[in-house]
């Protein structure tokens, strides 16, 4: 594929030139006014509230699509660190919930009367799709990581210089903007990077097609937070 080769002259990985060839679309989803609003200190808490109490119905979901890379880690990577790496995501997951209970607990939101809105419901629709058998780990691995890397850009852009997050709101921003994460985000994409190279052009095609996927997806579930307001 000639996307493959103009990657391997810039010595980049094909994550980075899918990032670089769809620029706009993943700076609206890590740039998105929710996150600016946090950054400068304007961001209206009932939309925060929202994007909590529906981020926790998400999570939920993306523990069995997470379960199904874990499968595919263990059986299609002759590198057994791929599963290691997956599997420490998948653990910080329970952690995760409980963090998403507590912290729904401080704002006053009853996460048990929680319904999914559409743009979540969706979301988690393409998750569901990508935890098929047939979906190549190429492919789920891609997902995968987008999925954790546009959080990991967006809070971590609250915490960076200059940004006015107010106090409540940074244990939220450190827990997808901290270091470790960011690393752990590198490691996800260092994996994909490995297999795309591996892939036949179909895969290709499928896995660019799943990263944009989950970038619109990305956009709409912080669209379905502000306009909650
Ligand atoms: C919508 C959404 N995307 C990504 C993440 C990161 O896990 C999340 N918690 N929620």
């Amino acid at each position: 594929m000639e996307e493959k080769l103009k990657a391997e002259e810039k010595k980049i990985g094909m994550t980075e030139a899918w990032l670089r060839k769809h620029r706009l679309l993943y700076t609206g989803a890590t740039r998105h006014p929710f996150i600016l609003s946090i950054r400068d200190g304007t961001v209206d808490i009932a939309a925060f509230k929202t994007w909590l109490a529906q981020d926790y119905l998400f999570v939920r979901a993306f523990v069995p699509f997470a379960a199904s890379v874990l499968i595919k880690a263990y059986k299609e990577s002759d590198d057994n660190t791929d599963m290691e790496v997956i599997l420490g995501g998948v653990a910080a997951l329970k952690d995760e919930i409980s963090w998403f209970k507590n912290e729904a607990n401080k704002w006053g939101i009853s996460l048990s009367n929680v319904v999914p809105q559409k743009p979540n419901k969706n979301y988690c629709g393409l998750l569901d799709s990508l935890t098929r058998p047939e979906v190549e780990y190429s492919v789920a691995i891609t997902a995968f990581w987008a999925i954790e890397a546009v959080y990991q850009e967006s809070f971590a852009h609250c915490l960076g210089e200059g940004s006015q997050t107010p106090q409540e709101l940074k244990e939220t921003c450190e827990r997808w903007g901290n270091e470790g994460f960011g690393q752990y985000c590198q490691s996800l994409q260092n994996i994909a990077n490995l297999h795309l190279q591996k892939a036949s052009d179909d895969e290709l095609k499928n896995a660019e097609v799943a990263l944009l996927s989950v970038l619109e997806h990305e956009v709409e579930f912080w669209n379905m937070s502000c306009a909650s307001v």
